[in-house]
């Protein structure tokens, strides 16, 4: 019978081990985290602080006993120090500080990634705090319901999670400067004739934003009182640290080959450069159909498909990802914003030769009057080749399901030119004859 250890099992480790478990027999699945809890999601921490639920009963999906219940052994509060890959063992300290080890045939990595913890003066001061578990999602909500004094916070980092936690914190009814050290809010995903709308939106709700600004100190006596940048010195009784994830490839003792920011490398079976050892979700790369070629995209779509790949591949049925391409959405005040691929600056970065083709209309033909909002979007594409790149889309009206037909277009290659002459519906209740898809493609240079 093969034995098979997974570490970590959040997202990507319960994806993965659900994937076993439902359709293969015979295998002997071991299951080790070092957190009390498993698929807690993240994403849901906007929503309980800024109290548009009431709590967090429903942010999990799974948990020790339903993994059991599936045949799994399932050691929590048990963290993984050490990896003996040539005896395939793995060494572990148990929730009671006891040494434990455990054998194995394969292995999969499912560590995830640790926030990164930039180097700033007061960052040990008491209510700076990280934003990735359940439990910093916890102490946060039980120091704004004991103290009301915390009344002004900073955010550093206006990325998704700055951005989402901004909201959530304003909707507190709390005083919420925003800062980054770019010159706008999600520059990573969206280019800034995107970007502007959602600081638009940010501003016009009482977030202040101080973009173009880096953090110098946090300051404070045992708590914190003032964050200073090199723009100012603004007041904060808590200080959110938003500003990206690093892989956790701690467990990879130089033994298995990393990517250029640490993450494990993997080949689109999830194999890692040890035959006998798998890796997935936010520990690892992952191959991106954008820029044809292996990237590091921090997402839990990615961590879920990327778990659901290496199972059937640890038990013998060859799988390959058909690769990402980064598909990502944002929901503020209202505001949808979604993208996949590369934005027209991230496309030149990586050397592209990148073309944009914008189109801003109504979601409805002028007549219907109730529930038609104006959308914007850019579609990017390759002026030689002419294959779609990204697009970005930004309205009141949900637009999120739109993207998914860029994300399938990228990962089939497709051109802005057969985009032109798509087959897409036309209903007045949901869109114009010459929607803003086509109309976006038809005036494409
Ligand atoms: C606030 C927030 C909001 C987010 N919102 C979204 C969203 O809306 N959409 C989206 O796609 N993504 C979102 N993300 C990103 C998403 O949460 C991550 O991509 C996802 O959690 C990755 O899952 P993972 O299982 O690979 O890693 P992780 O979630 O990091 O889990 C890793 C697990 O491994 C365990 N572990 C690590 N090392 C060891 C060890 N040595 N021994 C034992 N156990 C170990 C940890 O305890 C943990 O349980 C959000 C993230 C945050 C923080
Ligand atoms: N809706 C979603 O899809 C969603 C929601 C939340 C998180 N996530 C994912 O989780 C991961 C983590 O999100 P995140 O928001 O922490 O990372 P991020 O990479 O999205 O944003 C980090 C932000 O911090 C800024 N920054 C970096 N160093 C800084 C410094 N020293 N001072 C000030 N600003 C600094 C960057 O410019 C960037 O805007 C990402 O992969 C993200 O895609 C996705």
């Amino acid at each position: 019978m093969e034995k098979i250890i997974v570490v970590g099992a959040n997202h990507a480790g319960t994806a993965s081990i659900n994937t076993m478990l439902d359709n293969y027999k015979n295998i002997d699945v071991t299951v080790f985290d070092a957190n009390s809890n498993i698929s807690f999601l993240g994403c849901g921490m906007a929503l309980w602080i800024g109290k548009q639920i009431a709590g967090p009963e429903g942010l999990f999906y799974s948990d020790k006993e339903q993994l059991e219940a599936k045949g799994a052994k399932v050691y929590m509060n048990t963290k993984i120090d050490h990896i003996d890959y040539e005896n395939k063992i793995v060494h572990a300290t148990t929730f009671d500080g006891k040494q434990m080890e455990s054998s194995y045939d394969k292995l999969i990595l499912a560590t995830g990634s640790l926030p990164i913890a930039p180097k700033i003066p007061g960052a040990d001061l008491q209510n700076v705090q990280f934003v990735k578990l359940y439990q910093n999602a916890q102490e946060v909500i039980d120091k704004l319901e004991l103290h009301p004094d915390i009344q002004d916070i900073a955010v550093v980092g206006a990325g998704y999670i700055g951005v989402e936690l901004a909201e959530a914190f304003q909707r507190n009814g709390r005083k919420v400067r925003l800062i980054d050290v770019a010159s706008s809010s999600l520059s990573s995903y969206y280019d800034p004739e995107f970007t502007k709308l959602m600081d638009e939106n940010l501003s016009e709700h009482g977030i202040e934003l101080h973009y173009g600004e880096c953090v110098q100190a946090i300051k404070g006596t045992d708590k914190v009182e003032s964050i200073q940048t090199d723009k100012g010195e603004y007041k904060a009784q808590m200080v959110i640290l938003a500003v990206g994830f690093k892989p956790n490839n701690l467990l990879g003792d130089n033994h298995l080959k990393l990517f250029k920011n640490g993450a494990f490398l993997v080949d689109k079976t999830q194999k890692t450069s040890d035959d006998s050892v798998y890796a997935i979700g936010d520990c690892a790369t992952v191959y991106d159909n954008a820029i044809q070629d292996t990237n590091y995209i921090a997402l839990a779509t990615n961590a879920v498909r990327s778990g659901i790949v290496a199972a059937h591949n640890v038990c013998g049925t060859h799988l390959e990802s058909l690769g990402v391409q980064g598909s990502n959405g944002i929901h503020i005040y209202g505001l949808s914003m979604v993208s996949t691929g590369l934005s027209l600056q991230k496309a030149k970065d990586y050397g592209f030769d990148a073309l944009a083709t914008d189109y801003e209309d109504l979601q409805k033909p002028a007549f219907v009057t109730e529930d038609n909002q104006p959308v914007n979007i850019r579609i990017v594409y390759d002026k030689e080749t002419r294959r779609i790149l990204g697009a970005q889309m930004a309205s009141m009206y949900d637009i999120s399901m739109g993207i998914h037909m860029f994300s399938l277009a990228i990962q089939e290659k497709l051109t802005i030119d057969q985009l032109k002459l798509l087959d897409l519906f036309f209903l007045p209740h949901f869109n114009q004859p010459y929607n803003y898809i086509t109309m976006a493609a038809l005036t494409a240079k």
